[in-house]
Parts: structure tokens; sequence; C-alpha cells
């Protein structure tokens, strides 16, 4: 750990002990509940994180938690999985997306055609990913006690056809989101199966969190790019780099600054992951108008144009409060 770090987790050790004392005399006292001073800028203290883990997350923007989630449930996840991919089931809402060279070439059956689905929230067995106390534990480290599920992606990389087109190219995923503040908003990405450098695991910037939301686009590939995989325009090349290597069931908690992407998957097996993106209900949406994120939001219309027939006088907030779903506290501006 850096020197930095030492003194902090002196500071902090410090104020946790000091603070003790007064909230449980101010909560005793008045049942109010206890903030606590700006010392950590992105987690706060509900007994969950040690202070090393919030330290690391400080100063690195993410924190794996190995084993987090059973395999029994993944292994329910992937079920279900296979019974949308076979069209047993239909699911309101669903974005299923497909590679883009396998959708412009042939037609592909099943499973294999799909990369990602996309706002299974009104699917009750993924959903389940969503409100797993184990995750929501966490979560509540970052957003506060009232959390909305914003945004959820089971994600089923495929085998690379050999344009590169499985990548994910570097970005943060605030570009995606017209709400604030980002240190109230987290994404939760949980291994489905091994995760490695060689079916394309997440890698990270540490500590890019700190940055500000930066320009996006599409990257320049020759081989094509999936739709709405924006990347960001301009970054740090000699940046350190992390390969998070993962096991079935490790979770990775980040936040929505930290610049990620993930590698092409060299393998023949489809690299799966379930996400969700959570934010406070507490936080309120922004116009996007004459900023960086109008390009994602004309897409996001346009989209929602063309599935549900949708006017213009559905905004790009409105698409994110109608997918948003309360899984702890009360739903308050969100
Ligand atoms: C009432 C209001 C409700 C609001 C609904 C709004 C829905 C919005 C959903 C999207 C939100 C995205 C933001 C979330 C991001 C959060 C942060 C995470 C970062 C990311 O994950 S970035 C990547 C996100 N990617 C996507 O979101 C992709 C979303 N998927 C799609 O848009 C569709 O699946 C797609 C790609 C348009 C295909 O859908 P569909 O029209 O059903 O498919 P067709 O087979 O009919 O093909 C039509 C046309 O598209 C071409 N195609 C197919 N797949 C791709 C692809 N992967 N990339 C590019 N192009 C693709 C296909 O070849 C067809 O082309 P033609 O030329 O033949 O017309
Ligand atoms: N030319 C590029 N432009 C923008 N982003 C890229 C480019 N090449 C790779 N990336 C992105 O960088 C990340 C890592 O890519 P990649 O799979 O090449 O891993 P790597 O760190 O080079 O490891 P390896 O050596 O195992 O390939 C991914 O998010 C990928 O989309
Ligand atoms: O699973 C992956 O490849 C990363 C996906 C991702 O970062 C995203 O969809 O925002
Ligand atoms: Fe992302
Ligand atoms: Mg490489």
């Amino acid at each position: 750990m850096s020197r930095a770090a030492d003194r902090l987790k002196v500071v902090l050790n410090h104020l946790d002990r000091s603070h003790g004392a007064v909230r449980a005399s101010f909560t005793s006292a008045q049942n109010v509940s206890y903030h606590h001073p700006q010392v950590l800028q992105y987690t706060s203290d509900t007994g969950v994180l040690t202070p090393e883990q919030r330290i690391a997350y400080e100063e690195n923007g993410f924190i794996l938690i190995r084993k987090l989630v059973s395999d029994q449930d993944i292994d329910r996840f992937r079920k279900e999985f296979e019974r949308i991919c076979k069209r047993e089931v239909k699911v309101p809402g669903l974005v299923v997306m497909r590679d883009v060279t396998i959708a412009k070439s042939e037609y592909v059956e099943g499973e294999k055609a799909v990369t990602k689905l996309q706002d299974y929230q009104e699917d009750l067995e993924l959903f389940r990913y969503c409100t797993l106390p184990q995750i929501l534990k966490y979560v509540e480290c970052f957003t506060g006690p009232n959390i909305m599920a914003m945004h959820t992606m089971l994600i089923n990389k495929p085998p690379d056809t050999g344009k590169k087109t499985s990548r994910h190219p570097m970005h943060q995923d605030l570009h995606y989101f017209p709400f604030r503040p980002a240190d109230r908003i987290v994404c939760s990405w949980t291994a489905m199966e091994k995760v490695h450098r060689g079916n394309g695991c997440l890698v990270v910037l540490p500590g890019s969190h700190h940055g500000t939301l930066l320009e996006h686009d599409y990257p320049e590939w020759e081989g094509g790019v999936n739709k709405m995989y924006h990347g960001v325009r301009n970054y740090d090349p000699n940046h350190p780099r992390v390969h998070l290597e993962m096991e079935k069931g490790d979770t990775v908690f980040f936040h929505p600054l930290l610049i990620h992407g993930s590698g092409m998957n060299q393998t023949d097996g489809f690299r799966k992951a379930i996400s969700c993106h959570y934010a406070s209900s507490d936080c309120y949406y922004i116009d996007v108008k004459g900023t960086t994120q109008e390009n994602i939001s004309n897409e996001v219309k346009e989209l929602a144009a063309k599935k549900y027939g949708v006017d213009d006088t559905v905004t790009f907030q409105d698409t994110w409060a109608l997918r948003g779903r309360l899984v702890q506290g009360d739903r308050a501006s969100m």
C-alpha cells in the first residue's frame, strides 16, 4: 500500500473511533441516520467494507470480492439464459444483441448468436441476481440505502470470428447515464465461469475514476464495431492496466468513471458474465444536451423509437426511468 494510503488509514481509524461515539449518542437521541464526514468520497461506513477495502476502492475505483455468488445461483442464471435464447420464454423489454459480424454474415440459431442480453429486469429469474442480499450489502456501501437497479445485462462474449469484434473498447459507463452524482452509482459484474485473458476478461485502468467523463465515440476498427460500443476517444496508453482474472461467482464492483473494456475472446467457448448497474434512488437526472453524451442519447432515443414506436416526447432520461427498478429502500427522485 502507498504511503498516502497508510496516512489515510490512520486518519480513518481515528475518525471511525471518535465518530462511533458521536453516532451512538446521535442515533439513540434522535433516531436519525449518521453521515460520515467527507474523508472518503466514494464509500460509506456500513460495517461491510474494511478500512483497507474502502481505501482500495478510493484509490483504484474497483474492488473484487471472491466467490460472492453461489454456483447454484449461477447455474440457474445460465439455464434461464438458454431458455431465452431458445425462445422458450419471451421477456418484455429485453434487448438481444448479436455480434456484428455474426449478424451481418450468416444466420445462427440460439445461444451461439447472442452476444448480450440487455434489460432483463422483467425476467424474474435473471432479475434475482440484482436482488441477491450479499450483492446489495456491498452495493449499499456505494449508493447508500435507497437502491435502484438501473441497467441489467448478461454478456455472452462469443469466440472472435477473426475480425476482433468481440472486443469491448475502453469506456466509462457514465457515458450512458443521464443521472448523477457519479459517486452514488456502481456496477456489479459477476463472472459466470472462469474469466481470463484468453477469453477476454475485464481490463481496467486503476484510478481512472478520479478523472472526468471523457468524450466517447465509435473506435476506428477495421473489422467493425458493435452497436453502441463507444470507446474513450483519448486515454493515456501508458496508464497501468490490470487484467481482472476471475473465477465463477467472483464479483467486481466498479465506479462508473473507471475506464475499462475487455479483450478478444480467443477461445471457442462463450465467456459469460452477469451485471447490474445500481444507483441511489436519490440521484437526479441531468440534461445531456450540448454535452459529450449527446451522441449516445440520440442513439438510445432512435432505438426506443424503432423498438417501441415512441415519439420524441420520450426523453433519454425517460428511457432510464422506465427501465429502473427499486430493489431496496424508497424510490425518491429516480
Ligand atoms: C419505452 C422506452 C424504453 C426504452 C428502451 C430503450 C432501449 C435502449 C437500450 C440500449 C441502452 C444502452 C445503454 C446501456 C449501456 C450501459 C453501459 C454499458 C456499456 C455497454 O454495454 S455499451 C454496449 C451497449 N450495447 C447495446 O446497448 C446494444 C443494444 N442493442 C441493440 O441496439 C440491438 O440489439 C441491435 C444491435 C440494434 C440489433 O437489434 P435488432 O434491430 O433487433 O436486430 P436485427 O437483427 O433486426 O438487426 C437490425 C440491424 O442491426 C444490425 N446489427 C445487428 N447486430 C448488430 C450489432 N451488434 N452491431 C451493429 N449492428 C448490428 C443488423 O445487421 C441489421 O442491420 P441492417 O443493415 O441489415 O438493417
Ligand atoms: N486498437 C485499439 N483501440 C482501442 N482499444 C483497444 C484497441 N485494442 C485493444 N483495445 C481494448 O483494450 C482492451 C484490452 O485488449 P486486448 O484483448 O488486446 O488485451 P491486452 O491487454 O492487449 O492483452 P493481450 O495481450 O492478452 O491481448 C480491450 O478493452 C480492448 O477492446
Ligand atoms: O463484459 C464485458 O466484456 C464488459 C462489458 C462492459 O463493460 C459493459 O457492457 O459496460
Ligand atoms: Fe462497461
Ligand atoms: Mg492485445
